[in-house]
């Protein structure tokens, strides 16, 4: 089986090091009013990419990436606290010791380094009067005046932002403070959606607190937002946040498609006329209960980007052949009123073989606010899993952490549309040889990805996704 086991926790509290690049962002001036060219393109700087070793240069780099992926590490983190306070049981004496622990590392941390501070404070005011309170190189001083008590608080939950707390170096620690401090509202949210009792960790903390902003403000702050699934939220541009809305209405997260309300039976059922395969996870040819236990969904956000509106964002990597989820909505025979978010769903990525189509507009999970991008990272495969047919979404290559995931919906969903990803092999920029004039369905038509070499894997790419059904995602595809 050449598929690959499903994306799946890493080990608990990793603190990953390990270098990776700076996550490429949409070239958002590229769209519509400037097509870029390839003599767009000037030579990349190489000292500026590889700076010398041992240089400033190189030092900081490296300091970021570090930074980036310890960042990538408390989101993890605090996703897994949530995650064993959840399963707390009281009858089960493991899961209640594995979450003493965790409380007790939180509350002896803060407790420890604030009684570092305090010690210090006093120390100083005896050496050099009132005027300095404290010597800045007080690790906890620098931390809660530069990211504040809410976000300490938050992130002392986790054993990544404890332990680069007492070993990272001062340019590490630096560039993971602002790396704290742009994404505070994206850790507050995260944070917030998993009921993290942030507030009892710092509101009775005693003692005076010179120099350090007043915990009293920090909980008044604390975000006014219903405690609700994380993937109902999304992050605007604008630095706030809004609900995630089609036509006025709230789109809801469901677990997996439903199909009752306009079929008697479920279409995508596994079954010996569709020619189906077998389970991806157990290989039975017969129906059997697997489902796919993906995480990914945990470790990604929605947030708007520039002309593309809502999609997603990950908090942490990806390799190639992941499998991130399985896209899901309303299985119904004909695409509604939604043009937007439709996807064909047969069951071997072939137009002929089309059994509904999924319907994500009002019930869906995160994977339909994935953006398209003519140079995707992930991608559309279809796969028979337990009882299903169903469309997975898949990494094709390393994704790294804060990245926008894109796919691609297919050149028809463009027929109608602009693609405003900017690549400069865009299919709607008429100078890149994909956005010529000659129309790309006509050249592709009856071309169907078969990975044959892969059983119950097929490919849905570009050239399946031909007039209008969107093998992918599409929008004219009425049959
Ligand atoms: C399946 S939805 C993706 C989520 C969507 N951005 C949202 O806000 O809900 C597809 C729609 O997103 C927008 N979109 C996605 N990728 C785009 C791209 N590369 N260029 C322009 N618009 C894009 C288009 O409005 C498209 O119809």
């Amino acid at each position: 089986m050449e598929a690959s086991p499903p994306h799946d926790a890493k080990p608990m509290f990793a603190f990953v090091l390990q270098t990776i690049k700076m996550a490429p962002q949409r070239n958002t001036t590229a769209s519509k009013a400037s097509k870029t060219s390839v003599d767009d393109f000037k030579p990349f700087n190489l000292e500026d990419l590889f700076p010398p070793y041992g240089s400033e240069a190189a030092l900081m780099q490296t300091a970021q990436n570090y930074a980036k992926e310890t960042l990538a590490s408390i989101y993890f983190d605090l996703n897994a606290y949530s995650h064993f306070q959840r399963e707390a049981n009281p009858d089960d004496f493991y899961s209640m010791q594995v979450m003493d622990n965790l409380v007790n590392n939180t509350v002896s941390f803060m407790e420890k380094e604030f009684a570092n501070y305090s010690g210090g404070v006093k120390k100083v005011k005896k050496e050099q009067g009132e005027s300095q309170y404290l010597s800045p190189e007080n690790r906890f001083y620098a931390t809660v005046t530069e990211i504040g008590w809410k976000m300490t608080a938050i992130c002392a939950h986790t054993e990544a932002f404890r332990r680069a707390f007492r070993e990272a170096d001062h340019r590490l620690w630096g560039c993971l403070l602002q790396g704290i401090q742009t994404q505070s509202l994206s850790i507050e949210h995260y944070a917030h959606c998993r009921a993290l009792d942030w507030i009892s960790l710092i509101k009775n903390v005693t003692g005076p607190t010179p120099g350090l902003p007043s915990v009293q403000e920090a909980v008044a702050s604390a975000l006014k937002w219903d405690i609700d699934h994380p993937h109902h939220t999304v992050l605007t541009l604008d630095g706030g946040l809004k609900r995630a809305e089609f036509n006025g209405q709230l789109q809801t997260n469901i677990k997996e498609s439903s199909y009752r309300e306009c079929f008697h039976e479920d279409p995508t059922a596994k079954s010996d006329d569709t020619s189906s395969s077998g389970c991806i996870l157990c290989g039975s040819e017969d129906a059997c209960g697997c489902i796919l236990q993906s995480r990914a969904g945990e470790l990604v956000e929605l947030a708007e980007f520039p002309g593309v509106g809502t999609g997603v964002r990950t908090l942490t990597t990806f390799d190639r052949r992941d499998i991130l989820d399985v896209y899901v909505g309303e299985l119904r025979p004909e695409v509604d009123m939604d043009t937007v978010y439709p996807l064909s769903q047969s069951c071997d990525g072939s137009e002929a073989n089309h059994l509904a189509y999924v319907c994500a507009h009002k019930s869906g999970n995160w994977t339909r606010f994935i953006n398209h991008s003519c140079q995707p990272s992930t991608q559309f495969v279809v796969r028979t899993i337990g009882d299903r047919v169903v469309t997975t979404i898949e990494a094709i290559r390393y994704i790294g952490p804060f990245e926008e995931l894109t796919i691609d919906y297919g050149a028809d969903y463009w027929q109608t549309r602009e693609c405003a990803c900017g690549h400069w092999n865009c299919i709607s920029n008429p100078s890149s040889p994909s956005g010529s004039p000659l129309p790309q369905t006509k050249v592709l038509s009856g071309k169907i990805t078969k990975n044959k070499s892969s059983k119950g894997k097929k490919t849905t790419s570009k050239s399946k996704k031909v007039k209008g059904t969107k093998g992918a995602k599409g929008t004219k595809g009425k049959k």
